[in-house]
């Protein structure tokens, strides 16, 4: 299957969804307060958020229509979210020099961190950059041995310490060989416990520290890898990752999966992040860029 054809698959269910609220609210006539209304919340039990619903409300009202079929509304609607994801929709770039760029991958444990940092990997090694990953997480002693499986799964170095070893340690190592060998990214997987914030903080502070020292631009990215099943949590998320650990980005993973695939529309429109890629399933092709009109027209239920 192809890129798009996986695309519109991953967000059938979310485009179900949306097509389940909002069927038969468009009728054979002018679109008045009442109709306008029950779209909004039509969007927003569709996972759009409040501020995403509210702007594509009042851009279906300025325009003011005589009539409007289901088809015209989903191509409004497509339309819409194609505006509030165009201005997020950033690849991630490799710009830090001297290498490696420093990319540290945050979230809370299950998000789908362990196998976007694979995906990732991947995707630049695509490009023709050289990747190594750093097993930051040593928290538990799996998040390293599956760090280590994805580094084998697309041939790339990995930097890994005992269980409950020092991250900083292993980023700071992880910097060095990088540095030796001329690698272009270096990907840090971290500890995602927000159960214990202060702990979380410190671990972050600290590997930051050690980062700034060996070179002061790096982290490059910090990437925050969010579920899009957890629905609104998934926004709280950011929120609390963006004051605690300075986020510079996000990928939105497990698209596929789920229905609350329009989470990705609220996150766009209330942070305003650079969205850097979008995960709809777990091989290693199945993270991208997106492309903004694509993953609009997916989600209103439209082809692409
Ligand atoms: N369907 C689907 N599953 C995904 C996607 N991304 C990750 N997963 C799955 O989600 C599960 C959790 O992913 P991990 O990468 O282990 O998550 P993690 O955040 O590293 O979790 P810990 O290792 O527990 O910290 C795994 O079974 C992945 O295969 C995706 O885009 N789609």
């Amino acid at each position: 299957m192809s890129w798009l054809e996986r695309l519109t698959g991953g967000f059938k269910k979310t485009a179900d969804r949306l097509g389940e609220n909002l069927s038969g609210l468009v009728k054979e006539q002018a679109l008045d307060t009442s109709t306008l209304d029950d779209i909004e919340e039509a969007l927003i039990a569709s996972d759009l958020g409040p501020e995403a619903s509210k702007r594509i409300r009042e851009s279906i009202a300025a325009r003011r229509f005589e009539q409007l079929d289901e088809r015209g509304l989903r191509t409004i609607l497509a339309e819409e979210i194609e505006k509030i994801l165009a201005p997020v929709a950033k690849p991630l770039d490799v710009w830090g020099f001297p290498r490696p760029h420093v990319i540290l991958v945050i979230g809370v444990n299950g998000s789908g961190k362990t196998t976007t940092i694979g995906k990732l990997g991947h995707l630049l090694q695509e490009q023709d950059y050289g990747v190594m990953l750093a097993a930051g997480d040593t928290f538990r002693a799996a998040a390293i041995e599956q760090l280590k499986i994805w580094g084998n799964r697309i041939h790339a170095p990995v930097i890994a310490g005992k269980e409950g070893g020092d991250a900083a340690g292993i980023v700071y190592d992880g910097v060095k060989q990088a540095t030796a060998t001329g690698i272009d990214a270096l990907i840090v997987d971290t500890a995602g416990r927000l159960q214990n914030k202060a702990h979380l903080m410190d671990e972050l502070a600290k590997i930051r520290r050690v980062l700034g020292r060996l070179n002061p631009e790096a982290p490059h990215d910090v990437i925050l890898v969010l579920d899009a099943t957890t629905g609104q949590n998934a926004l709280n998320q950011i929120e609390v990752f963006r004051d605690m650990a300075g986020v510079t980005g996000l990928i939105m993973t497990k698209l596929d999966g789920t229905a609350r695939g329009g989470v990705l529309v609220a996150a766009a429109e209330k942070f305003g992040l650079p969205i850097h890629a979008i995960g709809v399933g777990e091989g290693v092709d199945d993270l991208r860029p997106f492309e903004p009109r694509a993953v609009a027209r997916a989600i209103a239920g439209l082809p692409l």
